[in-house]
């Protein structure tokens, strides 16, 4: 297997390379990001590259290049300068924390994200279901860790209270300081060539986990680029690192928000229990909340739908319509200015000043 195909190069992105109009450029993905220097993995090994500055101007930030993205790099000596992106397969996105309406993308090409939860004072249902939404929003499978089991007496019983919730994924139950126990879970759900991504509130044992997998300290060893190879150490921010068994992990450090987006197009809120009884409403285009004949209130109070799941829907919609209301404002208010400014100019323009 080749370097690029181990590192997740696939038929999708081969097709966009071979129609691509450039000359002379490579692919290669992008590992890590600090300030204007971007790590990239090549065919050849690691290269560090910079932004052609006609990306820069005619791109929104969101869509310049982040970790996990496939680029097109043209080799100058021994640096890099990326010329394009490959379009992306998915990008994992949240609301810019203190933002109202503003998208952040966290990495590309994800093929599952692990929401890591620490069961000492983190485990929180309400947090992990916003989470799943907003993975699921980005089209990523979810894949929920619960760390540090050796500071609770009976970690089965959380366990449970997150497979309770009715979501169809992966619940696993971990210590990070216990390297011996990785590949128990690891050899089933974390396969060669895919890309993972690590979430969850800072200090649930993302590191620690990362450390864990790779069987030595990523801090002290992080990515250095061989071609300088001037053995300097790169931080961990939002890293991509390659894991013994050939899968693909980013860790987003710091991690303080979580907020749900909404993309146009998207139907708001999803769970497959509602989903399933939603049809079975009196009203077609029922709320759930106060209107008669409701299957999704009814299911609450007979108990074959958990509270918790239900507080989460309507917590979350809310949060859903709160970012599309601003985010419409945002839109309306650079309209207006838009205008204004035009008129202002029109105004020079006829008196010559
Ligand atoms: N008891 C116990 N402690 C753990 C476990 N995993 C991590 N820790 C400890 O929890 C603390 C935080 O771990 P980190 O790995 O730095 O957490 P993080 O999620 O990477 O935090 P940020 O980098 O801030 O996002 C450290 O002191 C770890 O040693 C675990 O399974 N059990
Ligand atoms: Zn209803």
């Amino acid at each position: 297997m080749s370097t690029l195909q181990s590192y997740g190069w696939n038929a999708h992105f081969m097709h966009h390379f071979e129609t691509n109009t450039h000359q002379n450029l490579e692919a290669a993905r992008v590992l890590s990001i600090q300030g204007f220097k971007h790590l990239l993995i090549t065919a050849e090994g690691n290269l560090d590259a910079l932004l052609a500055g006609s990306l820069i101007n005619s791109r929104e930030p969101e869509s310049l290049p982040k970790t996990g993205d496939w680029v097109l790099v043209k080799r100058y000596d021994e640096e890099g300068i990326i010329i394009d992106i490959l379009p992306r397969i998915n990008e994992l996105s949240r609301k810019m924390p203190g933002s109202q309406s503003t998208r952040q993308v966290l990495a590309a090409n994800v093929d599952a994200a692990l929401i890591v939860q620490g069961l000492d004072r983190d485990f929180n249902l309400m947090r992990l279901q916003r989470y799943l939404q907003q993975i699921a929003q980005c089209y990523i499978r979810p894949i929920v860790v619960l760390n540090k089991t050796d500071l609770v007496p009976d970690p089965e019983n959380y366990r449970l209270r997150v497979a309770e919730l009715g979501y169809d994924c992966p619940v696993i139950l971990t210590s990070a300081l216990d390297e011996a126990q990785q590949s128990a879970w690891t050899n089933h759900h974390l396969l060669p060539g895919h890309t993972y991504i690590l979430l969850g509130s800072s200090g649930v044992g993302k590191s620690t986990l990362v450390n864990s997998l790779l069987g030595h300290d990523l801090q002290e060893t992080g990515a250095t680029s061989s071609a300088n190879s001037k053995g300097k150490h790169t931080t961990t921010t939002r890293q991509l690192v390659q894991l013994p068994n050939g899968s693909m992990i980013i860790d987003v450090p710091g991690m303080r928000e979580f907020g749900l987006t909404s993309e146009d197009g998207d139907e708001g809120i999803h769970h497959p229990m509602i989903d399933a009884l939603a049809p079975q409403c009196r009203f077609g285009d029922c709320t759930h909340q106060h209107e008669p004949g409701c299957a999704v209130v009814n299911a609450v109070e007979n108990g074959d739908l958990p509270e918790i799941v239900y507080r989460s829907y309507q917590k979350l919609l809310r949060e859903q319509n709160h970012f599309q209301a601003s985010e419409a404002d945002k839109r309306r208010m650079g309209k207006q200015f838009g205008k204004i400014a035009k008129q202002v100019s029109k105004h020079r323009k006829d008196r010559k000043y």
